[in-house]
């Protein structure tokens, strides 16, 4: 089964246009759709300081590079990786946005609709371990609860670290969030921050479509499942808010080919920013 669930909710910017666009081509027959043919999507944000490495994070991840350079990031900007969740092709899509508060009421309006979110820190940088529990409650007001993972960045740096080990797992469990400790720059651990959150996102995403499919197949004589629309919402305590968590439908691409040869195209394709 490969789901898709949109999550291009973000308003405003040329990235968040393309992507509405990119979604809004397929046009649906649900009729004739196979399970097969739907694919799973989910939208991650990336927020923290200016310059504890979200951008480096993002790139390394989706391109595989890394750059001493600190370009600050203006706005937002997108990238995406595929990868397999267990057989099955996800989308992660990457929304990093500028850390600096004079970005705030823009960088905002693109958490709407996020799944799950990074929150990071650097090791050599207290203001910004201090600012962790406010970017938790800016995402919070956007998106309410959804998985995130507090990020300890930098830890190449840790001979000059300014928080101590007892500090940033006390500061996790205090929210509730899993903890990842990553060096961008000698690539450890990035790959699993993302790991984690899909898998986490995929299990309430599928949990969720299977109680939609069961309790609509139970209706199927006066409703026949997504026959009538494309979107399912109330989707599960985290995807129920407004917006967020809708769900669509499309078919997969044409040539997308069987379901091993997908499988061999998935991992590690890199996407440009859009
Ligand atoms: N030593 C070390 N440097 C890193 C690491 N990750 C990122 N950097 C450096 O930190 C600087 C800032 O990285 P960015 O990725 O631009 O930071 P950002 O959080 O996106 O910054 P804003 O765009 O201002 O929000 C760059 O010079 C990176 O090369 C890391 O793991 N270790």
């Amino acid at each position: 089964m490969r789901l898709l669930i949109q999550t291009a909710t973000a308003t405003g910017g040329a990235a968040a246009a393309a992507l509405q666009s990119q979604y809004s081509q397929s046009q649906y027959n649900y009729s004739s759709m196979r399970e097969d043919d739907i694919e799973l999507a989910i939208k991650v944000v990336i927020v923290g300081n200016g310059g504890v490495g979200k951008s480096s994070m993002i790139q390394r991840y989706c391109k595989g590079i890394f750059t001493k350079d600190y370009k600050k990031t203006i706005g937002v900007d997108f990238l995406e990786r595929q990868i397999e969740i267990d057989g099955e092709d996800v989308r992660i899509m990457l929304w990093d946005t500028a850390g600096q508060e004079e970005f705030d009421c823009i960088t905002k309006a693109y958490y709407r609709g996020a799944q799950a979110s990074v929150l990071v820190f650097s090791t050599t940088d207290r203001a910004s371990f201090d600012a962790i529990k406010e970017w938790k409650r800016k995402v919070e007001n956007e998106c309410n609860e959804i998985p995130t993972v507090i990020v300890q960045n930098k830890i190449d740096l840790i001979e000059q670290a300014v928080v101590s080990a007892d500090e940033v797992e006390t500061l996790a469990k205090m929210l509730n969030c899993r903890l990842i400790r990553t060096s961008v720059k000698e690539d450890i651990n990035v790959a699993s921050v993302f790991r984690y959150l899909a898998t986490k996102c995929h299990q309430l995403m599928t949990q969720s479509y299977d109680q939609a499919n069961n309790s609509s197949s139970q209706n199927n004589a006066t409703h026949p499942p997504f026959s009538s629309t494309p979107t399912i919402s109330a989707f599960s305590p985290t995807f129920t808010k407004s917006s967020s968590g809708t769900i669509v439908l499309r078919p997969a691409k044409k040539g997308s080919g069987s379901s091993a040869a997908r499988k061999r195209k998935i991992v590690l394709k890199k996407c440009g920013i859009l």
